[in-house]
């Protein structure tokens, strides 16, 4: 399953605000209507909205051949496509390897080695992904087949197999899976939504549970380990992830069960100290008070949407890349997985 396709000038993008009753793709041709669909969530997921992106500035360089000002253009084009949401360090990771081909190429190849670059990018993620699905199913394989999850992290985030959905993947290809209990993840349902369609479609055995259920499934022992994406990791191993992943770790830590992030480099911010230096997102609270455009509170009632929160690295079992898992002290293992990346 690809929720992305591209070619010259043009990125397609399944729009997942649609999903899972309505299968509807829209093409876009320029920078600023994919960063208008990374905005509204038509794309989400932090390593598809960096592939997504990139793909948005070559089709932009092909839009623009020939302007007299290329450069600047595509210089503020990628401006604002980092603005459209600003967690998820692969969006802004994925536009600082597009523009680095701007300083190696000139205005006439500039078209065609952005695009040769994007879709280096979207190749790179597909195989970090299996990589990382790998080395999760060996570490989480340990603990048992009964796996929780929260959010969407699988083809959907991704240009194609995922990165905790890849661990389940994984599981399931070596027949250690046994359950995935899928947090809906209120607001957007991503969980519901996204990753039970996933799961359904390659009959992978699934229940769908409220956020609210995780704690008391856990308490019953339904859950042998939890494994979530993440947007942002800090230096010392503190994570961004959806809002709810954080209510999980404290959860998964007072009941003895495992908990890993699973995630490629280009997710690690060496750069950020700590998670009290991530940028938040906080979306409109219409996302809480409204389901589908229909009111389900009181009109005029205030809410707050916080899309992510952190989760303190001292509560986090492994972090899963490519490069293998990364353990406790995390200052240090980040440090050498990130080292090891490209090696
Ligand atoms: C594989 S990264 C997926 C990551 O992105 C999600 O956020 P959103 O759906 O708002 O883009 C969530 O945090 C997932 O863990």
């Amino acid at each position: 399953m690809r929720a992305i396709r591209f070619a010259p000038g043009e990125v397609e993008l399944l729009d997942q605000t649609k999903l899972p009753h309505e299968t509807v793709w829209e093409k876009f041709t320029s920078a600023d209507e994919v960063a208008a669909a990374i905005r509204d969530m038509k794309v989400r997921g932090a390593p598809a909205i960096g592939a997504a992106a990139a793909f948005g500035l070559a089709a932009e360089a092909r839009r623009l051949q020939g302007d007299s000002q290329l450069r600047e253009k595509l210089l503020e084009a990628a401006k604002r496509l980092r603005s459209a949401r600003p967690t998820a360090v692969n969006l802004a990771q994925a536009l600082d390897e597009m523009l680095s081909v701007l300083t190696q190429t000139g205005d006439d190849a500039l078209a065609d080695a952005l695009y040769a670059k994007a879709v280096a990018i979207a190749d790179a993620d597909v195989a970090t992904n299996r990589r990382i699905g790998a080395f999760g199913a060996d570490v989480i394989g340990q603990h048992g087949g009964h796996i929780l999850t929260h959010c969407n992290t699988g083809s959907l985030a991704t240009v194609e197999y995922g990165t905790a959905l890849g661990v389940i993947r994984a599981l399931h290809e070596r027949g250690t899976l046994r359950h995935v209990y899928v947090d809906e993840t209120r607001p957007y349902l991503q969980g519901a939504r996204l990753t039970a369609y996933e799961l359904a479609e390659e009959g992978i055995p699934f229940d769908i549970i409220t956020d609210s259920t995780a704690g008391y499934a856990m308490a019953q022992g339904w859950v042998d380990a939890v494994v979530v994406g993440a947007d942002r990791i800090a230096r010392n191993g503190d994570t961004a992830n959806k809002i709810g992943t954080y209510t999980l770790a404290v959860l998964a830590q007072y009941h003895g069960i495992p908990f890993y992030v699973a995630a490629p480099t280009t997710t690690l911010d060496l750069a950020t100290a700590t998670g009290r230096d991530i940028p938040i997102e906080e979306r409109h609270a219409n996302e809480v008070t409204h389901m589908f455009g229909r009111p389900i509170a009181p009109i005029g009632a205030s809410a707050r949407h916080l899309a992510f929160d952190v989760t303190p690295g001292a509560l986090i079992t492994g972090i899963i890349t490519e490069c293998g898992v990364a353990k406790p002290p995390y200052i240090e293992s980040l440090a050498e997985m990130a080292g090891r990346h490209g090696a």
